[in-house]
């Protein structure tokens, strides 16, 4: 399924790959996480109350249905953006001249209920870790919109209360090995455009790079922690004071390496706008109201190597 491409970008997806980032939490994540993810947004999070049983198996599982032969796979493929649950390749395959090499299972996962029967049944354990793993992660979410709240200076659930019945959509990423790393990434360079992502990262193999100060820095995996992505909708809601993470995924010619992101996204009618405390000193609203809806069309219409999407928002550009 996948197609080695070059990629966008002149600059190499290697560089800087080996820095070890120095901004993992390794304790106390409950205090720390809020006020350190208000000077830059993505966090490594431990002591974070998930089972750690749960989040190896989450990866084993993931790991099975990767290694499941092309033909019992390729039942699940689409490259329809619209489906609820989809085994596809690159990022946008319909839009995009230069794909990407990575491969991934995209699924909605809420409400659960409805969605999990039409996931795949191979491996057999795939449905009941699938779920549990999405609704701890939909608990560890909303504890931590709460603590995001409450450093904003808002009650626990203004944002929870804001981004209404939120979608959960979750993308079990597979970045196989690949013969030219330097030609290729596995994502490049993006935001998300959703509210939070709460990434689980394969414990043995590095890929995960974001941009600080203008400069790629590797985020390894460090053992029992999620990474925390701050998304575009947190970055309009808080009216610029939390940022949307720029963060990149390189590729490696050694192994193939996973990944487990869960989106938090708000309901399509939600309304996107800063609360009223943080503009009622004068501070002007950085962007004009909007639905998710209105976002994620515009969000997906798009390449992901354009400027950024909430540009197109922002209220000095009307
Ligand atoms: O594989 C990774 O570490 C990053 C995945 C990611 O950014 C995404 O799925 O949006
Ligand atoms: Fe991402």
């Amino acid at each position: 399924m996948r197609t080695s491409q070059r990629a966008t970008s002149g600059q190499s997806p290697r560089g800087h790959a080996s820095q070890r980032s120095s901004w993992t939490i390794t304790s106390h994540w409950l205090i720390w996480v809020a006020p350190i993810a208000l000077l830059s947004s993505v966090r490594s999070v431990v002591n974070h109350g998930f089972s750690v049983e749960l989040m190896e198996s989450m990866m084993a599982v993931a790991k099975e249905f990767f290694n499941l032969p092309p033909e019992e796979k390729k039942r699940h493929y689409s490259d329809d953006p619209s489906k609820k649950m989809r085994l596809s390749t690159s990022f946008n395959v319909r839009k995009e001249t230069v794909h990407n090499w990575r491969d991934y299972l995209r699924l909605h996962c809420h409400p659960l209920e409805e969605l999990v029967q039409d996931w795949p049944s191979d491996p057999p354990s795939f449905k009941e870790v699938v779920s549990s793993y999405c609704k701890e992660v939909r608990a560890l979410g909303f504890r931590l919109l709460g603590m995001i709240s409450e450093s904003l200076g808002l009650e626990e659930d203004y944002i929870k209360n804001v981004l209404g019945d939120q979608e959960q959509h979750m993308a079990i990423n597979c970045y196989p090995a690949c013969p030219e790393p330097e030609l290729t990434y596995g994502l490049p360079a993006h935001t998300d455009p959703n509210a939070l992502t709460i990434l689980l990262q394969d414990q043995l193999v590095a890929g995960l790079q974001v941009l600080r100060d203008g400069k790629w820095i590797a985020v390894n995996p460090y053992p029992n922690a999620f990474v925390i992505n701050i998304g575009d909708q947190l970055q309009a809601l808080s009216n610029g004071k939390y940022r949307s993470v720029w963060h990149r995924a390189i590729v490696n010619s050694q192994k193939q390496r996973m990944s487990v992101a869960s989106f938090l996204c708000p309901c399509n009618t939600a309304l996107i706008s800063p609360p009223e405390k943080l503009t009622e000193d004068g501070t002007h609203a950085v962007y004009r109201s909007f639905t998710y809806d209105e976002y994620y069309k515009k969000f997906w219409s798009r390449n992901l190597d354009q400027e950024h999407c909430l540009e197109l928002f922002k209220t000095d550009r009307l």
